[in-house]
Parts: structure tokens; sequence; C-alpha cells
């Protein structure tokens, strides 16, 4: 079986009902952001909150942009998976068609956050989502809002070497 067949079919078992508070599979393992065995990733772990995705995060040296501070592609990395995440629960692939982030303050290395995703909108191939990032307990430190376009799973072949 080639990586991609491997993939396709561990993508499809994904996509199972998840119970409200499951933690939810990452995409895949190397997934910059979700994979357990990326070196250089986030290694978010998500869960189900009703129709929510919710992750804690703590940033550290590897994402740093100013001393001290996550840098702003690190933050949209990780809002962009977690948009990523609430297609668990709306059953199918899709991509990040376009994606904002609003850096409220700065995110700060070795600080806990907190993250919660929701989808607003449907409308035929186009999902609308949102996204948060807080202080533990306290004020929000960004937002994002994402389209992600729903595709074939022939999309993804598009990566394979030729
Ligand atoms: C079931 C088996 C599945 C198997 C999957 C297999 C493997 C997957 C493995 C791993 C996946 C891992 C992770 C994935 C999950 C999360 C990671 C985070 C997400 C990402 O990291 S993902 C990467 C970054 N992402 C891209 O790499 C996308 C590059 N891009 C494209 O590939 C095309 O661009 C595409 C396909 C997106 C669209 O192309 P297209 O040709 O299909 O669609 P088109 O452009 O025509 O737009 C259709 C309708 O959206 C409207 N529209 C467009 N733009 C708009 C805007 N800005 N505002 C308002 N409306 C807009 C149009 O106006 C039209 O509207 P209407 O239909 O009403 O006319």
């Amino acid at each position: 079986m080639s990586s991609m067949e491997e993939l396709l079919a561990g993508w499809n078992e994904k996509f199972r009902p998840h119970a409200d508070g499951a933690q939810l599979p990452p995409h895949h393992p190397h997934c910059l952001a979700c994979g357990p065995d990326n070196p250089h990733g986030h290694h978010l772990t998500v869960h189900r909150r009703g129709e929510e995705v919710h992750a804690t995060h703590v940033f550290d040296e590897r994402h740093v942009g100013a001393p001290g501070i996550a840098h702003g592609g690190a933050v949209a990395t990780v809002f962009d998976d977690l948009f990523g995440f609430l297609l668990y629960l709306t059953g199918g692939p899709a991509v990040t068609r376009k994606l904002e982030v609003l850096y409220d303050s700065p995110v700060i290395l070795g600080t806990t956050y907190d993250l919660a995703a929701r989808v607003t909108r449907t409308e035929g191939r186009k999902l609308f989502m949102e996204a948060d990032m807080k202080q533990l307990g306290g004020s929000r430190v960004a937002s994002a809002s994402a389209l992600f376009l729903s595709v074939d799973v022939t999309h993804f072949n598009q990566g394979m070497p030729r």
C-alpha cells in the first residue's frame, strides 16, 4: 500500500462520529500543527465540545518571533489547523481558502492559552469558521476567521511525488 493509500484509509476512519468530549485524531502523524511525529510541530491536541473544537496550547522557543513572543505565523498555523479539526464534525475534507487573524496582544511563549473554534455558516461547499485564543480564564489575545472549501479526495493527490 502506498503512503497515500494508507493516508486515505486512515482519513476515512477519522470521519466516524466523535462523541462530545472526545479527543479528535491528528490529521496525520507529520502534520505541522497536530502530528505527534513532527519534531518541529505544535503537537496540538484537540477535543470536541458540543459543536465546537477546543485545545489548550503553549508556544515554545521553536515558535519564537520577537524574543519571548510567538511568531504570528505560528499563531496562524495553530488557528488554521484547529479549523481543520472542525471537519471531523462537518463530515468531510475541505481546505483553507482564506484565513484572517487578528492579533490583539502578544502571545507569550511558555504561557497556556485556551483555543476554541466553530462553524458559523455553511453555503454549498463553503464553510465559514471563527476561532479565538484566550489567556486561561482571561482575556482574548487573538481571533481568526476562515473560509474552507470542501474538496474531493483527489485534491490531496496534488501533493504526491510525480
Ligand atoms: C474522505 C477521504 C479524504 C481523504 C483526504 C486525504 C488526505 C488528507 C491528508 C491530510 C490532510 C491534512 C490536513 C488537512 C486539515 C487541516 C489543515 C489545515 C488546513 C490547511 O492548511 S489546507 C492547506 C492550505 N490550502 C490550500 O492549499 C488550498 C489551495 N487552494 C485550492 O486548492 C483551491 O483554491 C480550492 C480547492 C480551495 C478552491 O478551488 P475551486 O476551484 O474548487 O473553487 P473556487 O475558487 O471556484 O471557489 C469555490 C467557491 O468559493 C468562492 N470563494 C472563493 N474564494 C472566496 C473568498 N475568499 N471569499 C468568498 N468566497 C470565495 C467562489 O466564489 C466560489 O463560489 P460559488 O461556488 O458560489 O461560485
